[in-house]
């Protein structure tokens, strides 16, 4: 993990918010006929790692995009650090770090000489180059020509590229997609480091346990349009799917689990007989009575939970159907 700066505290630009570093107001993006940004607003404050969440195609690289400077909006307005990325803001260029999906490579050269390269051109000192490889788990691929670099090994040199000038902003599209579970878990630690120095941190994903564990806010994106946006722990607070307990198949049979007062739902999954309530002491309670808890697990509602339930009402609803719910403020 590299050393990390701390921010120094900055004025707002003429114009912003003292607290935002990111307001966007009725953006709009077609494609032809596809309405992929469709009315959003938010706002994402300084110091705050935001999440952005939603099914594929919902709109979040278009949204990223428009709020990295990369594509314009049909309509709305887009504010960092109080000015506009668009035309190319290159005052704002050396605030900001960007991964995108599609992140381009110098492929002849190694990863050090790509990340010296990039470092070059925002002027970063070449100290950063070393610290941010060995941040990103690179340090003994170094040498390694980038097109040899396997997908993963790419992925993290594109988000060593996002930070290596020690950006105020940092982007990054989907940074874990192609990460195994190690280096998935050693950038999240890097992550957390950026946040506690003060970096704000833009994030999509589709892992929703990366969601849950490290985003401030979050705003979900169905077909355009930001769904919710709350905390992950607000969100699973007021999440109205069940408890699952889960006890070792052959414990109980399902006709008397299914009797138990308060089990809404009996199912089998893996090995495990799965009873769903919204009463789950009751329902630990009465198996306790039964069966003992040897070997029982119980699973609240997760980030991931609340996630499904909301895709699955709004995907394929009409337009009236999406509730903009914008609730509590950090
Ligand atoms: N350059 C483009 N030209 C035409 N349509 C596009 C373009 N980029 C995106 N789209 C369409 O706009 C919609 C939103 O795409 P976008 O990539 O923003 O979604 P996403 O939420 O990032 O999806 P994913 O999770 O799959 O990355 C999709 O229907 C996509 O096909």
């Amino acid at each position: 993990m590299s050393e990390v700066q701390a921010m120094p505290t900055t004025s707002a630009a003429a114009g912003g918010s003292p607290t935002a570093a990111v307001q966007v107001r009725g953006v709009s993006k077609r494609y032809g006929d596809r309405r992929a940004v469709d009315d959003v607003s938010l706002e994402i404050h300084r110091g705050e790692f935001f999440g952005l969440l939603g099914p594929n195609g919902a709109g979040k690289s278009t949204l990223i995009e428009i709020m990295e400077g990369l594509r314009r909006a049909d309509t709305g307005t887009v504010a960092v650090f109080g000015e506009s990325p668009w035309p190319r803001n290159t005052a704002l260029l050396p605030r900001l770090g960007v991964q995108t999906q599609s992140s381009a490579f110098f492929v002849r050269q190694t990863a050090v000489e790509h990340l010296r390269t990039v470092a070059a051109l925002y002027g970063a000192p070449r100290s950063a180059v070393d610290t941010t490889l060995e941040s990103v788990g690179l340090s003994a691929q170094r040498r390694v020509q980038v097109e040899n670099l396997s997908g993963g090994q790419r992925q993290r040199l594109a988000i060593a590229s996002a930070l290596v000038h020690g950006p105020e902003l940092i982007f990054l599209d989907e940074p874990t997609a192609a990460l195994d579970p190690q280096a998935r878990r050693a950038l999240w630690e890097v992550l957390r480091g950026l946040k506690a120095a003060g970096r704000t941190i833009v994030h999509t994903t589709h892992h929703l346990d990366e969601a849950e564990a490290l985003c401030d806010r979050i705003a979900i994106l169905v077909d355009g349009r930001i769904a919710v946006t709350d905390s992950p722990h607000n969100l699973v607070g007021a999440s109205r799917a069940p408890s699952r307990l889960m006890l070792p198949l052959g414990r109980l049979d399902e006709q008397r689990a299914a009797a138990i007062e308060g089990v809404e739902r009996v199912t089998v999954e893996g090995g495990s007989l799965v009873l769903e309530t919204h009463a789950a002491g009751r329902v630990l309670a009465a198996v306790d009575r039964i069966t003992g808890l040897d070997g029982v697990q119980t699973r609240t509602a997760s980030l991931e939970d609340v996630y499904l339930d909301l895709t699955a009402r709004l995907t394929g609803a009409g337009r009236s159907g999406h509730p903009t719910t914008e609730t509590t403020e950090p």
